[in-house]
């Protein structure tokens, strides 16, 4: 990959993008993004707090202002679940850098987030969730380079990235 491109995590909620990309951007010696710690910090809200005052779609233009902030950064970038969720930032995310697709099972994955208040989607339940799974999994599978975690411990996962992008 090129030495100026973003690394990009794209992945349902819960499949481990800020884990990974934490300690990803350490072992690599780049700078480490997560978009929604970000807009958390732009906003001085929670992203509960956000959901409820402007709703999903009001999160989603900032989730798209976050990511343009991070064009040129040479960094690890942690995406939300939804980034693919307007096409658009996929385009630009493809521009600006490489996608890497961290993938897990529905069941592996639900284990982990539901009821989890951080998580205003989780309200949706089992169903809700499992359709929006299966709607993204096609979007997510756009990105370059693709990662079955399952299973797989935050360092068996790191080691395989690293393979893929030889920085
Ligand atoms: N490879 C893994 N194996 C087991 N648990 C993991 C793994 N990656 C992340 N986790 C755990 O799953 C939860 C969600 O991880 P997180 O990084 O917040 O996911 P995301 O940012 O994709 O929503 C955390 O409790 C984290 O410790
Ligand atoms: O999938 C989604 O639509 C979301 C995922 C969350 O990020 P994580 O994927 O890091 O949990 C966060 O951006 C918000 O709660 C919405
Ligand atoms: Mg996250």
């Amino acid at each position: 990959m090129k030495e100026w491109e973003n690394i990009y995590l794209v992945g349902f909620m819960g499949v481990g993008k800020t884990t990974v990309g934490k300690e990803l951007a350490k072992a690599i010696e780049r700078s480490f993004v997560d978009l929604d710690e970000y807009i958390i910090q732009k906003q001085q809200l929670t992203i509960p707090e956000i959901f409820e005052r402007f709703g999903e779609s009001g999160f989603r233009k900032m989730e798209t202002d976050a990511l343009k902030d991070c064009f040129g950064k040479k960094a690890v970038v942690s995406t939300g679940g939804g980034i693919v969720e307007v096409e658009s930032n996929i385009q630009c995310m493809e521009k600006s850098g490489i996608i890497v697709f961290l993938n897990a099972s529905f069941e592996t994955i639900y284990d982990r987030i539901k009821g989890d208040s951080t998580r205003p989607l989780t309200n949706e339940g089992l169903s809700g969730l499992k359709n929006r799974f299966e709607r993204r999994i096609p979007l997510y599978k756009k990105g370059k380079i693709i990662i079955d975690t399952e299973e797989k411990s935050v360092e068996e996962v790191i080691k395989e990235i690293y393979q893929h992008i030889h920085v």
